[in-house]
């Protein structure tokens, strides 16, 4: 019950609401997850802010009091796990994992981690490495290298990779100090638009429009959450992008998906047309990629007044590795969880999270940012910039310091039974686990399966 109630202090600093006790009801075990990390608070506590914010919204809209919440713990872990728990016509799907992603040893004794999912990700690494599509082969030539030149080297070239480094040494790191300079989620005003005027509904997010400019996980979590509490969010790629088609499944819930070529002037038009009645624009590319093609904050924010930006990025936004490609996994490894969890588990080599925690965290937390800057539109108006990082979330996991639950049981697929739906989608039958928490007693939900890749139209799915 302690522990417990620790998740509902941390939420009440996260959402600035010192009495959030009054309305909030946390269940359940205070650890669900095996960690050397609080892992599950982490969860819970993310998951209830973005139920924090659809409350707001929801009050802001119908003129009434901020609503109660629920959550269970369980139900939270589940969801911090909801792409290992997917099930397409009861099978899961392929793991997101390329055979050269992963932890080498160096020739100094440390560990180099690859991030090789995506294939020009994995080129560029074996290119520099002058190594064969070979995991044996790949080890070899790192087995003769020393972590820290190569860790530069990779970065340099802009290539997924982090050095294994213990926490005190991530410490003394120039991007540690940079990061936790940042608050956990910033919101900043990007311009003046008069208050807006959101109809009165039961559905928090009903009517609202979301772009979402995301691919992998974190920012995707961050657009199912909105679906799931009622906006109409259209997911934009492009045909040439990567994906991972897992994640794809699993983080489409909700959303209509379409290509837009920004390259291409009439695509990229279209999206300044979508744009000029968007309530939210989600984007996760590398930082200033999207300024580079027009769709910076700034640049949406003249287009859009009113519009609530935000932005997902690895490293956040200062720092000598702010401008880094980036994934959870690397965050973990570079930030010394990885190493620390493998010394408190009497492990030889380095030893993941339980789930992609950095990620799940983020989009929860960037979800609710993006709520909670829709309520304050309708107080005050304004163009809002949402920022989160994986890293400043991983910072935030490691300040509620070591507690070491690594015995508890992995929860299993059973285990989790009770949190989950079923939908019929293009990809097949998903049993998938649905969104946690409950807001005015009512839980949010998804309402449309997953869409295929490309295959809905680049327009708002309801007229205003
Ligand atoms: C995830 C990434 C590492 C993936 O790297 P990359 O695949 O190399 O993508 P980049 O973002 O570097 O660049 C994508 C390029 O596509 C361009 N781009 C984007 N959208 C479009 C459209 N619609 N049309 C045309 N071009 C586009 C964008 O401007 C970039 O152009 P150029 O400028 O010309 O290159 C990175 O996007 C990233 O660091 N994102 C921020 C953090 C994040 O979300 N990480 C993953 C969370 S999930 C996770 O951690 C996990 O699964 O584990």
């Amino acid at each position: 019950m302690a522990q417990v109630v620790k998740i509902v202090d941390e939420v009440a600093s996260l959402v600035g609401e010192p009495d959030i006790a009054d309305r909030l009801t946390v269940t359940g075990p205070a650890d669900v997850l095996p960690s050397l990390y609080r892992v599950t608070t982490v969860a819970t506590a993310s998951v209830a802010a973005a139920a924090v914010g659809a409350g707001r919204l929801l009050a802001a809209r119908t003129g009434g009091g901020p609503p109660d919440i629920t959550l269970d713990t369980r139900h939270a872990g589940a969801a911090f796990r909801s792409e290992r728990h997917l099930r397409i016509d009861g099978k899961a799907p392929p793991g997101p994992w390329d055979p050269i992603s992963g932890y080498y040893p160096t020739a100094d004794g440390r560990w180099i981690q690859l991030h090789c999912n995506f294939p020009h990700h994995c080129n560029g690494v074996l290119d520099l490495l002058g190594a064969p599509n070979d995991r044996a082969a790949v080890e070899r030539v790192i087995r003769r290298v020393d972590a820290a030149p190569l860790e530069l080297e990779l970065q340099a070239m802009g290539l997924c990779a982090s050095m294994a480094r213990a926490e005190p040494e991530w410490a003394e790191h120039r991007q540690a100090g940079a990061v936790a300079d940042l608050p956990l989620i910033e919101v900043s005003r990007l311009g003046d638009a008069p208050p807006a005027r959101f109809a009165p509904t039961e559905t928090p997010a009903a009517g609202l429009r979301v772009l979402d400019l995301t691919r992998v996980i974190a920012g995707p979590i961050a657009g199912r959450t909105l679906a799931a509490y009622g906006a109409d969010v259209l997911r934009v790629g492009a045909a040439h992008l990567p994906e991972v088609h897992g994640l794809l499944v699993d983080t489409g819930f909700g959303k209509r998906n379409a290509f837009l070529n920004l390259r291409v002037a009439a695509d990229a038009r279209r999206l300044r047309e979508l744009i000029a009645s968007a309530d939210v624009l989600l984007q996760a590319y590398r930082p200033s990629a999207l300024d580079r093609l027009g769709f910076g904050p700034d640049a949406v924010a003249r287009m859009r007044p009113g519009i609530v930006y935000a932005s997902i990025s690895a490293y956040g936004r200062q720092g000598p590795w702010s401008g880094l490609r980036g994934f959870d996994s690397l965050v973990q490894t570079a930030s010394g969880i990885v190493l620390a969890t493998a010394e408190a588990a009497g492990a030889s080599s380095p030893v993941p999270l339980p789930a992609q925690a950095l990620d799940h965290g983020t989009g929860y937390l960037a979800a609710f940012g993006v709520l909670d800057a829709l309520a304050r539109r309708v107080h005050e108006g304004g163009s809002w910039h949402v920022r989160v990082s994986l890293a400043r979330t991983g910072r935030w996991l490691q300040d509620l310091g070591h507690h070491d639950t690594l015995d508890l049981p992995d929860p299993t697929a059973d285990d989790v039974d009770d949190y989950r739906s079923c939908l019929s989608s293009e990809f097949g039958e998903l049993s998938y686990i649905r969104p946690a928490a409950t807001v005015a007693g009512v839980a949010p939900r998804w309402l449309s399966a997953p869409a295929p890749l490309g295959t809905s139209q680049a327009v708002w799915s309801a007229p205003r």
